[in-house]
């Protein structure tokens, strides 16, 4: 039983302490014990929430945001460049992490972009590298039988799983729909008439095009498939495995060493209201915080931009301005148009005789509840977006003066923003690179000031951006570990975003018109008409409307020191000797894709190296 109390904790010797049980946190901890001599201690915030069918039930995804005992419900700084509005940033909170909050997309970045995390420095951080992580994370599960031939070209799903591709034998199990509507393959044949074809191979690396999603769903039990159920639960018996639950890190206690490095000597948790300081460790401590919390334990450590801690009064035992910075995440903004067709959307789950009647097709395993009412999905490069002038506008802007940020303030952090920006630059000019994505939701679903009418159908496109050019920060609000991270995303500062973000929108609008889409269209809801009126007043309502798609990433990015870098290409941050991170606060460069896969592979590949480190010794 790996459940521990305080005192356990403290008095047993472990070889590596994470901090957060999340996607990454479990994958790593999960794949360490497969070795009987290495112990690991999981230190996680949250509880361990067992079977609760606000994250087990596929169709009630979104029923646990905002609900503090899964979400830790952060909010972002008011945004400038968006009238001053404050973003949701939810963050999943217990064992699991984000993997029990999320919407259960599951998807691979693009080949070119894998490769760009080894080009920024990182040597061994490349496509083939990730492909065999994410394949390791997963069972694919696409039973023959599921779809006839001319239904998987409809739906631009995949038959037959290839394994070069998709892994068969992993923890995470990963399934395509049920449940197949009508207007999803209306889309897509709208978007085949606008010239932008299927593309139900996306497991290539190359994401343009229309597909069906994989989801992170077994379809043995048509429950949430995810870090808890794939690496926690199935290991929980082993006695190297321990999990302190509800106790939140709230520093690492680091030493120096004769070298000048630091040492990290264990970690300072609060639980119950109670302080106490875990340090019989043999090995590392491993942040696998998150991207939102990891910069936040390391400032509350004294790692980071040395004035930024004075002002906190912290000592700064590690100067590294690039904590806390480099911040990405991707936003969408919601159009919505009545339809009047066959499909049962969701829209009808507001009514208790459909409830009761999904209930008991969930019984069965069919129905709303047992798939995800976002099933389709179309991938964008930038030729397919705006003309070649609109193209080289955003181009130019892919350049460090354009950055209203402390990265393209800071000498250090403007290189490496800069060599992001080159590899920003190429992805624009590359027709198999996305920049943009439209996802479709089957229903009106929530939106901020559009309520749905009485008896009504709707199907929303929801238009993202891939690889926004803004950068933010989160940083320490105060030296209390205890108060929430202030969190900047800075969105829409760089106006090529909010361009982007006009053309992708326009392009939803132009799928509504176009037919056979366009056949079951009644009105178009979102959005309304006077902000159709021109450039301007576009751009208006999407700086009023646009939300996160929940995917930072970057704050701790793995870069080469002189880039702002936080840790190595061995995750170890720089300055220390044995403090490792091992989550999304790595990545550097925003993805083209959900990004729990590249969580878990994260998480897996770390684990090896670990484990031939202490193989080598
Ligand atoms: C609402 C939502 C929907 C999403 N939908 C999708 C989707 O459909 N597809 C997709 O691919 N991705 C999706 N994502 C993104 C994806 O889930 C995340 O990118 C990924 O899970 C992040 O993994 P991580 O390991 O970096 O962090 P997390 O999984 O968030 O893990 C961090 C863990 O650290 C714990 N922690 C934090 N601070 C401390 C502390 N001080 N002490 C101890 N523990 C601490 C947290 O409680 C948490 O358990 C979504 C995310 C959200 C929030």
């Amino acid at each position: 039983m790996p459940f521990v109390d305080v005192s356990t904790a403290e008095s047993i010797e472990h070889d590596y302490i994470i901090v957060g049980g999340g996607t990454a946190g479990l994958a790593l901890a999960s794949r360490l014990t497969e070795n009987p001599m290495i112990s690991v201690l999981v230190v996680e915030a949250g509880s361990y929430h067992d079977s609760v069918p606000e994250i087990d039930v596929p169709g009630m995804i979104g029923h646990a945001v905002g609900n503090p005992i899964y979400d830790w419900s952060f909010v972002t700084v008011p945004q400038k460049h968006a009238n001053n509005k404050v973003v949701d940033q939810p963050r999943g909170k217990g064992l699991g992490g984000s993997s029990l909050l999320n919407y259960m997309g599951m998807f691979h970045p693009s080949k070119a972009e894998c490769d760009a995390l080894e080009g920024l420095g990182n040597e061994g951080w490349n496509w083939e590298s990730l492909l065999h992580y994410m394949k390791k994370v997963c069972e694919t599960t696409v039973p023959d039988t599921m779809l006839s031939v001319g239904d998987a070209k409809r739906y631009a799903a995949i038959q037959h799983a290839d394994t070069k591709l998709y892994g068969t034998e992993g923890p995470v199990i990963k399934s395509l729909p049920r449940e197949w509507t009508d207007a999803h393959a209306r889309l897509f044949d709208s978007a085949d008439n606008l010239g932008i074809p299927r593309n139900p191979e996306t497991g290539t690396g190359t994401n343009v095009g229309s597909i069906s999603a994989f989801c992170s769903i077994d379809p043995r039990t048509s429950t949430r498939s995810y870090a808890v159920t794939a690496y926690l639960q199935p290991n929980i018996h082993r006695n190297n495995f321990r999990v302190l639950s509800a106790a939140q890190v709230t520093r690492v206690i680091l030493v120096r060493r004769n070298d000048a490095l630091q040492k990290a000597v264990g970690v300072e948790v609060v639980k119950d209201g109670l302080t106490s300081c875990i340090k019989r460790i043999r090995r590392d401590v491993i942040l696998s915080a998150g991207s939102l919390q990891t910069p936040h334990i390391l400032e509350l450590s004294g790692i980071g931009n040395p004035e930024l801690l004075a002002r906190h009064g912290i000592s700064c035992v590690v100067n590294l301005p690039g904590v806390g910075e480099n911040l990405q995440d991707h936003i969408s903004v919601a159009t919505i148009a009545e339809i009047d067709n066959d499909d049962e959307t969701f829209d009808v789950m507001k009514e208790p005789a459909f409830i009761k009647k999904h209930e008991d097709l969930y019984k069965q395993q069919r129905g709303h509840f047992s798939f995800i009412p976002i099933p389709a999905y179309i991938f964008l490069s930038a030729k397919q977006l705006g003309p070649t002038e609109a193209i080289s506008f955003w181009e130019d802007h892919c350049r460090s003066k354009f950055a209203e940020s402390a990265s393209a303030s800071s000498p250090s952090l403007r290189a490496g923003l800069e060599k992001q920006y080159k590899f920003q630059q190429t992805f624009m000019e590359d027709e198999t690179q996305a920049q943009a994505e439209i996802l479709q939701f089957i229903g009106h679903s929530v939106v901020p000031n559009s309520v749905p009418a009485e008896g009504k159908k709707y199907t929303r496109l929801a238009c993202a951006l891939m690889h926004p050019l803004s950068r933010g920060s989160v940083h320490i609000a105060s030296a209390d570990p205890l108060v929430s991270p202030e969190i900047d995303p800075n969105y829409l500062s760089n106006e090529a975003d909010l361009d982007l973000l006009a053309c992708i929108v326009r392009l939803a609008l132009r799928l509504y018109k176009t037919p056979p889409l366009s056949e079951i269209v009644k009105s178009l809801v979102l959005p309304p008409i006077e902000a159709l009126k021109d450039d301007n007043t576009l751009k208006e309502y999407i700086r009023d409307q646009f939300i996160s798609v929940y995917h930072p990433v970057g704050t701790a990015s793995m870069l080469p020191r002189a880039d702002g870098g936080v840790v190595d290409s061995e995750l170890r941050v720089y300055g220390t000797s044995n403090l490792r991170i091992v989550d999304l606060s790595i990545v550097p460069l925003e993805l083209s894709c959900h990004t729990q896969s590249v969580a878990y592979a994260v998480g897996e590949k770390a684990a090896d190296m670990l484990k031939s480190e202490s193989f080598a010794e």
